[in-house]
């Protein structure tokens, strides 16, 4: 009987599963595993998948879906299932146009949590990744808020339970509460021992506003990565702290997580890590522990989304 993970309350009273299965996995030459990767780990008791329209990827998230339902395993409001608005869709009229296409992809009739994947906007339409001659990315200056009124929407409508962000900064947030008649439930950024976010997190607690983990393993398969770039499973202190409670680094780095109250979402496509990442629930981070992992921050991106920098909205040149 897979263990229960327990539950983050939003403040829209809704719950969340604090660990859910991250499914971006569109790395260079590898085959899409995802199929495989959802049946498996709604076997093991995962009841959180995090994906988004990007990903390319919701069709094979949605047939997994579909088969545990079918078979039993797991009953639809029991799941709790993520999509993202991508940046070409963020003029209000394109809104309800993408999160039908999630979820038609999906083959659900709701989402439990749609987000905001970015505060920057680029050209309308179905090219994700709009460029001009030279290469460079082609924006739009639709201002995030007008984006979060038509996701407001989407709740009213019913598409939607809970509506939140990702990527966004301190600033951006606080404009978005500022005409906000539905709050974002939760902000989801990147978050590792390298990059610990402390003063977003303290900042997001003092709004109710709960922290979601992106590449909480620091993402090691990332396409972008160089041999030089620091490995936070590699890290010696993660290691000793993994040694000391019986456990693996990824385990310590998602429990580290949790246990400051964080939703995370570690991808894989790997049973046997899938029930690693998931065996969590037998130990607890000392108060040093815990200490120890925050001192390895060192403002270490691995998403940080280079071809943006230019934006207006750019989140990441504001500390
Ligand atoms: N909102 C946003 O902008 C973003 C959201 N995300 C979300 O967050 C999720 C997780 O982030 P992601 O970037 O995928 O990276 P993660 O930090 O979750 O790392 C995933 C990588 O770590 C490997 N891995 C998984 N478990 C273990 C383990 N126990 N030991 C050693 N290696 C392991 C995986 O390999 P293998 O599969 O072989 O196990 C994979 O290569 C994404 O899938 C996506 O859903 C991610 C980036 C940006
Ligand atoms: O979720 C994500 C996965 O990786 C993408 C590739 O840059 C990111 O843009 C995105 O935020």
């Amino acid at each position: 009987m897979a263990e229960k993970v327990p539950l983050v309350r939003f403040n829209n009273g809704l719950n969340c599963p604090i660990l859910g299965l991250g499914t971006w996995q569109a790395i260079r030459g590898e085959e899409s595993k995802v199929y495989e990767a959802v049946c498996d780990a709604i076997d093991i008791g995962y009841r959180h998948i995090d994906g988004a329209h990007l990903y390319g990827n919701e069709k094979e998230v949605g047939q997994a879906i579909k088969e545990k339902i079918s078979q039993g395993v797991v009953k639809r409001e029991n799941l709790f299932v993520t999509s993202k608005l991508w940046n070409t869709f963020h003029s209000p009229d394109w809104v309800e146009t993408a999160v039908k296409l999630s979820l038609s992809d999906l083959g659900l009739e709701y989402l439990d949590l749609y987000l905001i994947h970015w505060p920057m906007a680029y050209k309308e339409g179905y090219d994700l990744e709009p460029v001009d001659e030279n290469g460079k990315t082609i924006f739009s200056d639709v201002d995030y808020v007008d984006t979060w009124r038509a996701m407001e929407k989407l709740v009213e409508k019913g598409l939607v339970k809970s509506i939140g962000v990702s990527n966004f900064n301190t600033k951006q947030i606080d404009r978005v509460l500022e005409i906000a008649k539905i709050k974002p439930v939760t902000n989801q950024v990147e978050v590792h021992p390298y990059l610990y976010q402390q003063k977003l997190y303290d900042f997001c607690n003092t709004r109710d506003i709960v922290l979601t983990a992106y590449s909480p393993l620091g993402s090691p398969q990332r396409p972008w990565a160089q041999a030089e770039d620091p490995n936070v499973l590699e890290d010696p202190v993660v290691k000793k702290i993994a040694a000391k409670h019986g456990k693996t680094p990824a385990q310590v780095i998602i429990r580290s997580a949790v246990d400051r109250g964080i939703i995370v979402v570690p991808k894989s496509a790997s049973k046997k890590r899938l029930a690693e990442n998931f065996d969590i629930w037998d130990f607890k981070l000392s108060n040093d522990d815990q200490k120890e992992i925050s001192r390895l921050d060192r403002n270490f991106r691995v998403i940080p989304h280079d071809h943006g920098r230019e934006h207006k909205d750019y989140p990441f040149s504001q500390e």
